[in-house]
């Protein structure tokens, strides 16, 4: 047998196994690394998250990245070029963190990479007859392979288009693993570039479980202050936002899509929620002279709302506990929007549960892998098709 399939038959044995998870998000700030160890899997799964780290990206780098970032026509030498360039980043970024952390790759058994998602395209989004569900994350895994010594799994979204899903969001499997609680109907809501949460109800009945996005958590935030204040990359402790108010013309105009009336699990990204979404909306609510603050201000609610509305619809009364992840939860007024509009919300993170808020998704992407190796297939039970029952990633051998 192949040697490095010999070692991977050997870490699928393992009594504990110690994986990297890597996250590189829709909002372009970093590379997340979590170093997770973990024993069992499927419901037995037992995590520790041993190091985090978010190795910032540079100017540069975002830059880079943004030329051929949810844009329906691009360069395409470019993507060639930034797929083994990521990879390889990648792989030089991890290099550094285990010299940081005083780890040796050789006691990492798995690497398990999400790449950089650069075209996230449902067909409920790109609506060409005949066409599937795709997306597109690069940053090809040869390379980290190859440039840590490390084995590892890339690619996790393929196999959930391909098994029926929509590619996004994957959180479902991680959150159920990690966080069911007899008793609890849980919301994890995690907050990135894309809202999204997971519904974990307390009857433990998997046929009801599901993960969604809701709509812009710091996407069009972001994007906005890029465009109206150059020197900053996102609105730091909502200080922009705090000095205006949100309009109503506005705020109906944004929540005035499809988007929002389709049932869950949905998913969407960038390529809906972007300047031009605003744009429209302006035009619509003849809201094209309002102050940055203002619109800062109303895009801000407008994250709240698409969270709070489709709370509402998941729990029709039902009481609920929320656990908080992405950087969304670091935006003051977001959070106050969003106490103002889910009465009784109490402000938890996971941190609570023992993964740092920051971490979340990094830890998804090991938790996944730990499955691939050791689990069995997640079995959602009779009827539930909203979360396909498959394993995820693609293998890369080092050598
Ligand atoms: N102190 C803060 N005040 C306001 N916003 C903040 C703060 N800290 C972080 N953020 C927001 O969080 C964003 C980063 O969030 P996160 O790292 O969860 O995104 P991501 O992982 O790239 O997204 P996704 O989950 O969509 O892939 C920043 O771009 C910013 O909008
Ligand atoms: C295509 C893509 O990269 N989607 C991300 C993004 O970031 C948040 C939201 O949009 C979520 O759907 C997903 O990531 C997380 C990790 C997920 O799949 O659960």
């Amino acid at each position: 047998m192949n040697d490095s399939l010999k070692h991977l038959f050997s870490i699928a044995n393992k009594e504990k196994r110690t994986i990297i998870g890597l996250m590189s998000g829709t909002s372009l700030d970093g590379l997340d690394i979590a170093l997770c160890e973990f024993t069992g899997h499927g419901t037995q799964t037992q995590l520790t998250l041993r190091e985090f780290t978010t190795m910032p990206y540079d100017t540069t780098f975002k830059q880079e990245v943004k030329a051929i970032f949810s844009k329906r026509q691009v360069d395409l030498e470019k993507v060639c070029l930034m797929n083994a360039y990521i990879g390889s980043f990648h792989a030089e970024l991890i290099n550094q963190c285990l010299q940081q952390w005083g780890v040796n790759a050789v006691d990492v058994d798995i690497i398990a990479s999400h790449g950089q998602t650069i075209y996230h395209a449902p067909a409920s989004l790109h609506g060409i007859e005949g066409m599937p569900n795709a997306t597109l994350q690069i940053g090809d895994g040869d390379h980290i392979a190859v440039k840590t010594g490390i084995i590892t799994l890339s690619d996790f979204r393929q196999k959930h288009i391909a098994a029926g899903g929509e590619g996004a969001p994957l959180a479902v499997y991680g959150d159920y693993l990690l966080f069911s609680e007899k008793g609890q109907n849980r919301i994890m809501l995690n907050i990135g570039g894309i809202a999204n949460f997971t519904f974990l109800p307390g009857d433990l009945d998997t046929t009801r479980i599901f993960s969604t996005d809701v709509g812009p958590g710091n996407t069009l935030m972001d994007a906005y202050v890029q465009s109206r204040f150059p020197s900053k990359f996102f609105d730091a402790d909502s200080e922009i936002a705090k000095k205006g108010t949100y309009n109503h013309k506005l705020l109906n105009a944004l929540l005035d899509h499809p988007f929002f009336e389709q049932g869950f699990p949905k998913t969407t990204g960038p390529e809906l929620f972007n300047l031009a979404y605003l744009e429209q909306a302006q035009h619509k609510a003849e809201a094209t002279q309002l102050s940055p603050e203002d619109v800062m201000a109303t895009l801000n609610r407008f994250s709240a709302a698409g969270i709070s509305d489709a709370l509402s619809r998941t729990l029709k009364g039902e009481k609920f506990e929320v656990f908080m992840s992405g950087g969304g939860m670091h935006n003051p007024l977001l959070i106050q929007n969003l106490q103002e509009l889910i009465p009784g919300l109490s402000v938890r993170d996971t941190a609570e549960l023992g993964v740092s808020p920051d971490a979340k998704e990094a830890v998804l992407f090991a938790t996944l892998a730990n499955e691939c190796l050791v689990g069995k297939r997640i079995d959602f039970g009779p009827g539930q098709t909203r979360v396909p029952s498959v394993h995820m990633g693609k293998i890369s051998l080092p050598e």
